[in-house]
């Protein structure tokens, strides 16, 4: 295994060159190039679509690295085939349905999502000729909508209420496939439930996780991360833990709007959903059974304020030349907190979910920012991605 160490020349936005060192040990079936492009000496193609979700690349965030004097990593899960994390979920919900018998050659998948889940599914599904069918609530974008359907889903915008109640888009969607399944057992139907089937935490105990613990060559000492479904936290989480014998420390990173912060600050007082934040796909109200079992072993929590997210979104974009959500950016910022909390020489790893292309249109906009209050949190030398009226 050859270890490279290599000096470079980068630009990072308005700043002036300075030299990277890049250290990345390749593995046999990978060589590094000049210019830092691992060069794959493997044979073979990938079969399909889902062949080519994860693998993705752990990335050095060089200026926090520098302020915090930690090594500060981000997963680049915005590289995944449907570009986000959830790719790894998707995949992993439908062959449990698969191995259960449920879903059969021909059958019908169907999801209550707003997101990236779906986006994951419906590649997935096309990939696999499956039908899929998304409940959504219908406060979400045209923008969603129509790219689910371009990309083969029967989509069912329904009135946005309460998970507690019937109508709430997950339990239409349960209802749904219940109702196919019974009309058409042959083919099949099922409700993947993301957020409380332990096939998706199963995705990041089986990939993410080991990913991580590899590429950092066991060298990490924290790992954060904001949860949805919870699924890539308590995946991670359970795996680096038991991989490290419990020594690489595990951080929820929240939302405001979430319960889970104050959930573990409290130990274990659930209180009522109050609030709401731009970052989209993250903030929970309960404890999901995807999430259930590794909260106990979190080491702590950190809430972020929008304020912070949206501001790095742009200085990520401004010095590291990464265009993220604003989910990832939480997640970061998380990372720097927690890299702050750990010390000098600690390395952190956190997530970047997925890419800001889905999200333009809001974080780069005057007008938007204005309506969230979060114009001001646009430091005079970033002002300049504000491109959007
Ligand atoms: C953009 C984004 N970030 C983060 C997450 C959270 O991931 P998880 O569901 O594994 O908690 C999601 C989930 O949909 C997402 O869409």
């Amino acid at each position: 295994m050859a270890n490279v160490a290599r000096t470079s020349l980068r630009r990072f936005g308005t700043q002036t060159a300075r030299k990277a060192t890049v250290n990345y040990a390749a593995p046999a079936a990978e060589k590094v190039n000049q210019y830092g492009i691992r060069v794959s000496q493997a044979q073979g193609y990938v079969d399909s679509f889902t062949g080519a979700i994860g693998n993705t690349p752990l990335i050095k965030l060089h200026t926090l690295s520098k302020q915090t004097g930690a090594t500060v990593l981000g997963k680049a899960e915005f590289q995944n085939p449907g570009g986000s994390v959830k790719d790894r979920a998707a995949l992993y919900v439908v062959r449990d349905a698969e191995e259960s018998g449920l879903l059969k050659p021909g059958g019908t998948v169907v999801e209550g999502t707003a997101g990236n889940t779906g986006i994951g599914l419906a590649h997935v599904c096309r990939s696999k000729g499956y039908r899929l069918v998304i409940y959504m609530p219908n406060t979400q974008s045209q923008g969603k909508i129509d790219l689910l359907r371009l990309l083969g889903a029967e989509v069912y915008p329904v009135p946005a209420v309460a998970f507690e109640n019937p109508e709430n888009y997950n339990w239409q969607a349960k209802r749904h496939a219940e109702r196919l399944q019974k009309e058409d057992p042959e083919h099949g139907a099922v409700w993947t439930n993301q957020f409380d089937n332990v096939a998706n935490r199963r995705a990041h105990i089986e990939t993410t996780g080991p990913e991580i613990w590899n590429q950092t060559g066991g060298k990490i000492d924290a790992f954060t991360c904001a949860t949805g479904t919870g699924g890539t936290l308590a995946g991670v989480t359970r795996y680096l833990k038991d991989v490290s014998n419990g020594k690489v420390k595990c951080f929820l990173a929240d939302p405001p709007g979430s319960v889970l912060h104050s959930y573990i600050q409290s130990g274990g007082k659930l209180n009522e959903r109050s609030g709401g934040s731009i970052t989209e796909g993250i903030g929970q109200g309960r404890v999901t059974d995807n999430l259930k079992n590794e909260v106990k072993e979190l080491d702590g929590s950190l809430n972020i304020a929008d304020e912070k997210s949206i501001e790095m979104v742009y200085r990520c974009l401004d010095e590291e030349g990464l265009y993220l959500g604003a989910s990832s950016a939480l997640n970061v910022v998380a990372a720097k907190e927690v890299a702050e909390k750990m010390g000098p020489g600690s390395t952190v790893v956190t997530i970047l979910c997925d890419g800001a292309y889905r999200y333009a249109d809001r974080l780069f906009s005057q007008k938007w920012l204005e309506t969230k209050g979060l114009r001001n949190a646009i430091p005079k030398h970033l002002e300049k991605y504000i491109i959007l009226p």
